[in-house]
């Protein structure tokens, strides 16, 4: 069996995991970054990240409420108000959220708002992984539901390389289309840093720190599928599945 591993140990096994796992490695997170797919794929990837995007509050609210302190709801509360947003009140104005500025996201490349919230036409393997996220977080155990979530540790930096390539190399694409990426990376470091202070604090045993590396794990694999299906499906050879989106449905009306 193996030994408990000290504080940095353990955060330098997490962060090696990240290294070697996370989705900035994806044959398809290079092509999006270097401007090598046409717009069609890009629109592939706007509506079935929509779905992943649809269901994090829902899986923020099953941790929520599992957590036991006023410190720990406030903390978790947070990530629901930043992807749903918030009605103006006591003067504040009103607050767009995550899911909002992905529709936004759609869009911007051509894609109709009813069409994307719909679901339909996303592909299988995505919602196979996303769901497979929502019940891994309803169904072990509270540490590794919040570990699973440790990937936004790795997020800011492949954002940033995202952001910055998609605008250099696709002329349908602006600042004002990805305004969803404007606030993640500070959000996911805030966010990343509370959950990891969360398992390292709460892993105890060596069998603990076993389960959070798994877990982790686990999430690099669900992004990893997601990437995996749209490569898969509209990267040559496409191998589309019946009923999946296909260029040109689901086009707003003024699309160009
Ligand atoms: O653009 C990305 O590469 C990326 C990655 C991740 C991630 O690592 O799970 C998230 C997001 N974005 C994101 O926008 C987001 O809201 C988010 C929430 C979570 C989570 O597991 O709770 N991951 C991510």
């Amino acid at each position: 069996m193996k030994a408990m591993m000290d504080r940095q140990e353990f955060e330098a096994a997490l962060r090696q995991i990240g290294a070697e796992r996370y989705h900035h490695l994806h044959p398809f997170q290079k092509l999006l970054q270097d401007g090598q797919l046409t717009k069609v794929q890009v629109q592939a990837w706007a509506l079935n990240r929509y779905y992943y995007q649809s269901q994090i509050p829902v899986k923020d609210a099953s941790i929520l409420a599992r957590l036991q302190t006023t410190a720990l709801r406030r903390g978790w509360r947070q990530r629901i108000i930043d992807h749903d947003g918030q009605e103006a009140s006591d003067g504040q104005p009103a607050q767009r959220g995550g899911i909002e500025k992905w529709i936004a996201l759609a869009d911007g490349v051509g894609l109709d708002r009813d069409y994307v919230e719909s679901g339909e036409g996303i592909l299988p393997a995505t919602r196979f992984a996303v769901d497979a996220y929502v019940h891994f977080v309803r169904e072990k155990s509270l540490l590794e539901a919040i570990a699973s979530s440790l990937t936004e540790l790795f997020s800011p930096t492949v954002i940033g390389i995202r952001s910055k390539g998609m605008l250099a190399h696709y002329d349908f694409i602006s600042q004002e289309t990805l305004a969803y990426f404007d606030k993640r990376p500070v959000q996911a470091k805030r966010d990343s840093d509370f959950a990891l202070a969360y398992c390292l604090d709460n892993a105890r045993r060596p069998e603990d720190q076993r389960a959070v590396m798994d877990a982790l794990r686990f999430k690099c694999e669900v992004l990893w599928a997601q990437l995996d299906a749209l490569y898969f499906s509209y990267v040559e050879p496409a191998m589309t599945p019946p009923d999946a989106w296909r260029p040109g449905i689901g086009m707003k009306a003024d699309a160009p």
